[in-house]
């Protein structure tokens, strides 16, 4: 019983005196600055609070204790840039050792993480993918092509057409025809755009329907803190059954993919015409080994790479979309302008083209402020290759490296005119954009990382947007006072309340 006793306190000795010198110790080994930590869990207790999501908790102890913090989260040691500057460092001088992905569980269902471009460390396999991804889809050239412009611009007036539907079925009824769920109209057409992109077919509702259902899960159920992301050693457990959750629906995500493989297959050996797309182009790599690493191209690291583009374009230009209509239904006078400019670029035509977007300065200026306010990817997941040093702090190699992009797109510093608010008009005559040199508007990351599908998000959010704003009035439903703008975190921040808005048509 002394020895127990003994034990014990010698146990909660060592604690408090950690607890206690622990500035200290941190200082002399030259870490950032950051709260203390509680034994086993570290921090956890900051971020894990209800209604306080991680991108939420980050910027209060940024406030707290500097623009890069030390937190260590069960057994994972992180730090956190809040900062155009800290970015800057992160994702461009010491991008070279920065650019590893720390680790989430969730992301090892059904072997995704072997495949997975997103998931992936920086080494040949991921850029081998990155690289086939760019040529064969998001190049100029591929994005110029005739066939590709026209199928997001059909897609488009698809949208258009779904929400005039709902304009002549006329108001009334319960739920009120006459009201659009944003998102629910949007990604159908968004994920519809991909699979063109990727597969050279249609994508039927039926799928685009069940796809919608799984991404929507997936994102929430990937993003949730998990208790195997911050204590690796029980991973295998699957205690909250998070891999478990997520094997059912990246199971689902093969399957139709492992069913456009299959068609694709079939008539490459009837001799039918080659579609000339990324699935060409993968398969006509399957079977070899890749590089010096030796990776192959087969059926796996195919629904990797299919699915990545699938689930991570879909999921987070919809919800932009959703966000820049909550805004403007928010903010009239901006609405009002919108739509002014739309009418008087289009004059009587009723759909939008992509040559049009050029002509629209103030509608770039609203999705730029969506994405300025509600960057859908809150915060970017870096982990260190080697050891650092980034303004006189040591990272040392195998530190998580958050970058809280979500709080950059907010500080003040980078701001002046009341960073909270909704003002597109801060984008007139200032040359900042998001294509990832411009530290302080980082919502698609930036440096070797950058999300791979910019280019195609840029064209995708501005004409599905201008074709919901087109031609239409949009209004709150009646009685509802303002949007409720509450977050629902995971790897994309999406609306927790869905919008619903009301549509009439509008004289153009
Ligand atoms: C509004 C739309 C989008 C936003 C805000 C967004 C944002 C982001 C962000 C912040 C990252 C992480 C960058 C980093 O780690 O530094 C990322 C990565 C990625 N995104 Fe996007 N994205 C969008 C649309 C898309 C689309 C349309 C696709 C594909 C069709 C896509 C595919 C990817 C992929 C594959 C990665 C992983 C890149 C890598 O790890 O090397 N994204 N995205």
């Amino acid at each position: 019983m002394a020895f127990f006793l003994l034990c014990i306190s010698s146990l909660l000795l060592i604690f408090l005196t950690t607890y206690i010198f622990q500035p200290l110790i941190d200082a002399r080994r030259r870490l950032p600055p950051g709260p203390r930590r509680l034994p086993v869990i570290g921090n956890l207790h900051n971020i894990g609070r209800k209604n306080n999501p991680p991108h939420r908790a980050f910027a209060a102890l940024a406030d707290r204790y500097g623009l890069l913090v030390s937190i260590r989260l069960g057994g994972v040691r992180a730090v956190v840039a809040s900062s155009r500057a800290t970015a800057m460092e992160v994702l461009h001088r010491r991008n070279g050792d920065l650019a590893g992905r720390g680790g989430m569980d969730a992301w090892h269902a059904c072997g995704h993480h072997a495949h997975s471009i997103i998931a992936l460390p920086p080494r040949r396999k991921s850029r081998a993918m990155r690289k086939l991804c760019a040529e064969e889809v998001f190049a100029p050239r591929r994005l110029a092509a005739a066939e590709l412009r026209a199928a997001r611009e059909d897609e488009a007036r698809e949208l258009a057409r779904a929400v005039s539907d709902e304009v002549a079925a006329g108001i009334g009824g319960s739920p009120p025809a006459g009201t659009v769920a944003v998102a629910c109209a949007v990604f159908p057409r968004v994920a519809s755009v991909l699979w063109r992109s990727v597969f050279s077919e249609e994508l039927d509702a039926a799928t685009a329907r069940e796809l919608g259902e799984v991404v929507r899960e997936a994102v929430v159920v990937a993003g949730t803190p998990n208790l195997s992301d911050f204590f690796p050693a029980i991973a295998a457990a699957d205690v909250l059954g998070v891999r478990r959750r997520m094997e059912k629906l990246v199971g689902w995500t093969y399957g139709v993919i492992d069913r456009q493989i299959e068609l694709r297959r079939r008539r490459r050996a009837a001799g039918e015409p080659r579609k000339n797309d990324l699935l060409d182009a993968a398969l006509d790599m399957e079977g070899e080994a890749q590089g010096e690493e030796g990776w192959v191209m087969n059926q796996d690291a195919m629904r990797g790479m299919f699915m990545d583009l699938l689930v991570a374009g879909s999921g987070s230009t919809t919800s932009t979309v959703e966000w820049a209509m909550a805004e403007l239904l928010q903010n009239p006078g901006c609405m009002e302008k919108v739509q002014e400019e739309l009418k008087r670029v289009l004059g009587a035509r009723t759909h939008v083209a992509e040559s049009d977007i050029s002509h629209l300065p103030y509608l770039q200026a609203v999705v730029k402020e969506t994405l300025r306010l509600h960057p859908t990817v809150p915060i970017g997941l870096n982990k260190a290759e080697a050891t650092v040093e980034i303004q006189g702090y040591r990272i040392p190699k195998g530190t998580t490296v958050y970058v809280n992009i979500w709080d950059i797109c907010r500080r003040a510093n980078a701001w002046e005119d009341d960073p909270e608010k909704f003002m597109p008009e801060r984008f007139a005559g200032r040359d900042v954009g998001f294509l990832g040199t411009n530290f302080e508007l980082i919502p698609f990351g930036a440096g070797r990382r950058i999300c791979l599908g910019l280019p195609l998000a840029e064209r995708m959010l501005h004409l599905m947007l201008a074709s919901l704003l087109h031609g239409f009035e949009w209004t709150l439903p009646d009685g509802q006072v303002g949007v409720d703008m509450a977050e629902q975190f995971g790897l994309v921040l999406s609306m927790a309340t869905p919008l619903r808005a009301v549509v009439k048509a509008k004289q153009i």
